[in-house]
């Protein structure tokens, strides 16, 4: 695809997403609009600071919830294709802000769509979905049961267990305001193509991280914390819930991705990003450790009594049929259920360097979670898409980021 002379609007062009975008399309020779709420602009500026586009950027000044800003911006910049990153997209915060994330999320995607339709715009549009609208993906008849226990409900009921990696053709089971939100967005998309012949497109990208991930996200949290022991700046790190397996790449893979949507997805569906590797949240922190000079031994609950040897020796059996690397204490939760609660108040993590305590903060713990999530990518695959980064590449970005001082919180 030529990207050169193209047109193309992107929303939320100053996040940690769009920003990446913007820059690969400013260097293909596009002419690239940033859709920028004025009051984000101070915040996020650093984004484009850092990759040297902040001069280049086209910015255009609006609010996804004011549709006349949208109307507006469509008329400056007449886009060939329009990337919709912008949202609110942190999952914690939209237990305590639901309306808000609602509010941006779906009536601000309603907007762009009904400001692109009234204004009869030819524009291929991506947006930007998310995995989470899989939510309650199951992964064993026994957490199926044991939710129905719970009282939960799954709906729509599984056609098979496992439903990992999970295919674009799962049922959406979203688990938290801000899932729902996505979901909405990603059907409303669809909806305008088959109902308005509108050139849309859907990706549902799993989690992707790299240099600049906002510092909630839990791969920053947990980076910056470590390059902060390393520095002599703490003598912990704290943490919610660290069963969670997230399937993560690397932001630059999904940034292809999207362009690769672009230029092949096919209007009215609805493509997977992600890596088809899943780790936990305890490993991203582990390895995290490894990667940053400490030499793990092993790992013990603070309370409690759950010990793992060798915890980050790499392990390549197969789980769910998919091949990928991952530790000796992600295969013994993944095989045998081991599971860390609040009542073990953290982890102890032995090293040849002495101790890292690793200690369990309650209040970031979730009322809900996804708690086990891995891509089947076929899909985009067939059209060219792929993954060049490994999770020790991910990783070994985020620490460099938080090695310089001025990156570190
Ligand atoms: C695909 C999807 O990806 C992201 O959503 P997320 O998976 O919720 O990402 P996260 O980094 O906030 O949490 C990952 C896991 O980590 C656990 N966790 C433990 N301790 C902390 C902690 O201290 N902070 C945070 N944030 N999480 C923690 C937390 O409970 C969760 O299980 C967004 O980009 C979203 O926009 C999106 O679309």
């Amino acid at each position: 695809m030529n990207w050169n002379g193209k047109n193309i609007l992107i929303t939320g062009a100053n996040g940690f997403v769009g920003s990446y975008l913007a820059k690969e399309l400013l260097d293909a020779g596009a002419e690239v609009y940033g859709f920028i709420r004025p009051e984000d602009m101070a915040a996020m500026e650093k984004n484009l600071i850092d990759k040297g586009i902040k001069d280049k950027l086209i910015m255009l000044e609006g609010d996804l919830t004011d549709i006349t800003s949208l109307a507006s911006a469509f008329d400056a910049s007449q886009p060939d294709y329009l990337f919709h990153l912008a949202a609110q997209s942190f999952v914690e915060l939209s237990f305590r802000r639901p309306l808000e994330t609602q509010h941006i999320n779906c009536i601000g995607t309603a907007n762009l769509l009904e400001a692109a339709r009234v204004k009869d715009m030819d524009t291929k549009m991506i947006f930007a979905g998310s995995s989470e609208e899989y939510g309650m993906v199951l992964s064993s008849e026994e957490q199926y049961h044991s939710a129905l226990k719970d009282g939960k409900t799954i709906f729509p009921e599984p056609t098979a267990i496992p439903e990992l990696p999970v295919k674009e053709s799962n049922p959406l089971r979203p688990m938290s305001p801000y899932a729902v939100s996505k979901v909405y967005g990603d059907l409303l998309m669809q909806n305008y193509h088959h109902s308005f012949g509108m050139d849309t497109v859907v990706s549902r990208a799993f989690n992707h991280e790299g240099a600049g991930r906002g510092i909630m996200f839990v791969t920053s949290v947990i980076t910056n914390q470590i390059m902060k022991l390393k520095h002599q700046e703490t003598d912990r790190i704290l943490i919610g819930n660290l069963n969670a397996f997230r399937d993560w790449s690397h932001v630059n893979d999904i940034i292809q991705g999207y362009l690769l949507l672009a230029a092949k997805g096919k209007s009215g569906e609805a493509y997977n990003q992600g890596s088809m590797r899943t780790n936990s949240v305890l490993s991203y922190i582990l390895l995290g450790l490894d990667k940053a000079g400490w030499n793990i031994n092993s790992i013990e609950t603070i309370n409690g009594d759950k010990n793992v040897d060798n915890p980050v020796e790499i392990n390549k059996d197969p789980i769910f049929g998919v091949k990928f690397d991952k530790t000796r204490v992600d295969q013994i939760m993944l095989e045998e259920g081991l599971e860390y609660t609040i009542q073990d108040k953290g982890i102890n993590v032995n090293t040849d360097q002495g101790k890292v305590v690793i200690e369990f903060n309650p209040d970031r713990f979730r009322p809900a979670e996804v708690p086990m999530i891995l891509s089947d990518n076929q899909k985009i695959q067939k059209i060219g898409g792929k993954i060049q980064y490994s999770l020790s590449d991910v990783i070994e970005d985020q620490l460099n980021y938080f090695d310089l001082k001025e990156n570190r919180v």
